[in-house]
């Protein structure tokens, strides 16, 4: 597959748990996602020995910080050689300038810098609680337009806001998104969420699935067969 649409997130506690799921993947099938809790766990050396075994790796770590410390965390990120990071758009269009810049010196070796909108396990009721008046939809929307003005690459939103960015935004702004669950999986803390043929129809670039593989009886079935329905469709 020459640009795989599946992320996997891999999020475990044991590291021999995520070691052999990830000794059942081929690079060319699906990208790795390293997020909070396996990177505090086990730090930038588990996160080297996926890039060396010669994945694409998102590094998530959501920066949200004053400017100086993202930039120099979004580079510390690509001294790691990893192929996405991301921030929280609403750290402001500074601070997403600030990341943009610091990853000048890696030319076309940077890693692709996506900032996260409203997270996907957010309600409208949620937003609310936190003092966003607006919908899902208005605020992904105007939090991925500061995103673009900033220069970033795209945006990490829910595949139900796809259609209105692509739309909005144009083809090349990359849509990452999380909250996939495939027909009869569990959402869990999930609640924007889409299939992921559906995500791919409303124009999502890169599908971010955890749960859905990495607790399934196998893995490497689900994945195959997600990549299957996808490949159908194009
Ligand atoms: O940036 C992310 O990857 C992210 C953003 C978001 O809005 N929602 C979201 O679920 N994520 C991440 O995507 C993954 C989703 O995992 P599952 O819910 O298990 O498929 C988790 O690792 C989350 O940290």
């Amino acid at each position: 597959m020459h640009d795989p649409k599946i992320l996997i997130a891999l999020d475990f506690a044991d590291r021999q748990e995520a070691l052999a799921l990830v000794a059942r993947l081929d690079p060319a099938s699906c990208r790795l996602k390293v997020g909070k809790e396996m990177f505090t766990l086990f730090g930038p050396e588990f996160v080297r020995s996926l890039v060396s075994a010669g994945f694409d790796v998102f590094l998530d770590l959501k920066f949200h910080d004053i400017p100086n410390t993202v930039a120099k965390a979004v580079a510390a990120a690509a001294e790691l050689g990893v192929w996405m990071v991301n921030v929280h758009a609403s750290g402001g269009p500074r601070m997403m300038a600030a990341a943009k810049e610091a990853l000048q010196p890696y030319g076309d070796k940077a890693p692709l810098l996506i900032a996260v909108t409203v997270l996907t396990s957010m309600t409208g009721d949620e937003l609310h609680q936190v003092g966003v008046l607006r919908s899902p939809a208005e605020q992904v929307l105007a939090l991925a337009r500061l995103t673009r003005d900033a220069g970033l690459d795209g945006v990490v939103c829910s595949a139900q806001e796809a259609s209105l960015l692509k739309a909005e935004l144009g083809p090349d702004f990359k849509l990452v998104t999380p909250g996939i669950r495939p027909s009869g999986s569990d959402a869990g803390d999930q609640r924007r969420i889409m299939t992921p043929e559906q995500a791919i129809a409303a124009g999502s670039d890169y599908l971010v699935v955890g749960r859905p593989i990495t607790q399934a009886a196998d893995p490497a079935a689900v994945l195959a067969q997600i990549n299957f329905n996808l490949a159908a469709l194009s």
